[in-house]
């Protein structure tokens, strides 16, 4: 089945977001809409202040927007309290932002496996889900490796790993090649690729590397938080 005969695992329906400023308001986000379906790899480019973090922090239910609607795995996010949008995230969100956030005492099975657990998942579910998570990422052999044992790029890794471990819907990824040198992104990118479509998760990928555009479905353009539609990536 093409991903677009199904229905989008991430809506957002004519979203605003203004912030206030001043005597007025910014509108960072100005009736914005996208639908991303599972096994979707959507790249968002644009300036520097023109929306595209603001763009993900409602896509991640962390900021409620202005006006209209976000829908996520067909869940209308809108009438959902603190708790209820906590446990939405939890279950449906996987979040990779631009530094990979690691603890720095856990091994990188560890840092897998105390996001399950906290998930309430059982120790033994968890530590079989982050193996067989750490092989997809192509760091089976580093389990036992605490950060600083770890390159840039395979820190990554680790963090792309942890978000998936709840088995996400919506992959929401901010600049993750920022911090790495010309190969280490493209295979960082090549990765994210490759998990969504292996997990059918639906992605957006902020990203400052037009190069990469093309290992994408298709790219969204942002400019004063106006967004263009969608156009397929050039293949
Ligand atoms: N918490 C905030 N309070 C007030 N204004 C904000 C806040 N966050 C963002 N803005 C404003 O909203 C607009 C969009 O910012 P946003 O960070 O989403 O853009 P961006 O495209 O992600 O930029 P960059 O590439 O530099 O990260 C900017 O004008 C910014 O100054």
């Amino acid at each position: 089945m093409s991903a677009q005969n199904s229905s989008p695992s991430l809506s957002l329906l004519n979203v605003t977001l203004d912030y206030p400023d001043g005597e007025g308001t910014i509108t960072a986000l100005d009736a914005v809409n996208m639908n991303v379906h599972a096994g979707e790899i959507i790249s968002l480019i644009g300036p520097s202040g023109s929306g595209k973090s603001s763009l993900l922090a409602v896509a991640a239910t962390l900021v409620k927007p202005t006006s209209g609607l976000i829908f996520i795995d067909g869940i209308d996010t809108q009438g959902l309290g603190d708790k209820e949008l906590t446990a939405l995230r939890r279950d449906k969100v996987g979040i990779i932002f631009q530094q990979p956030n690691l603890l720095a005492s856990l091994t990188a099975a560890e840092q897998l496996i105390i996001s399950d657990h906290l998930r309430g998942k059982s120790l033994r579910a968890a530590e079989a889900r982050a193996a067989e998570l750490l092989d997809v990422v192509g760091l089976a052999d580093c389990a036992k490796k605490r950060p600083h044992q770890l390159s840039g790029g395979q820190r990554q890794r680790v963090n792309i790993a942890r978000a998936l471990m709840g088995d996400p819907k919506v992959l929401l990824v901010d600049e993750p090649t920022a911090a790495l040198d010309h190969e280490r992104s493209e295979s960082i990118v090549r990765l994210l690729r490759k998990v969504t479509d292996e997990f059918s998760v639906a992605t957006v990928m902020v990203t400052h590397d037009t190069e990469f555009v093309p290992l994408t479905d298709a790219v969204a353009t942002m400019r004063d938080g106006v967004m263009t539609a969608a156009v397929p990536a050039m293949q």
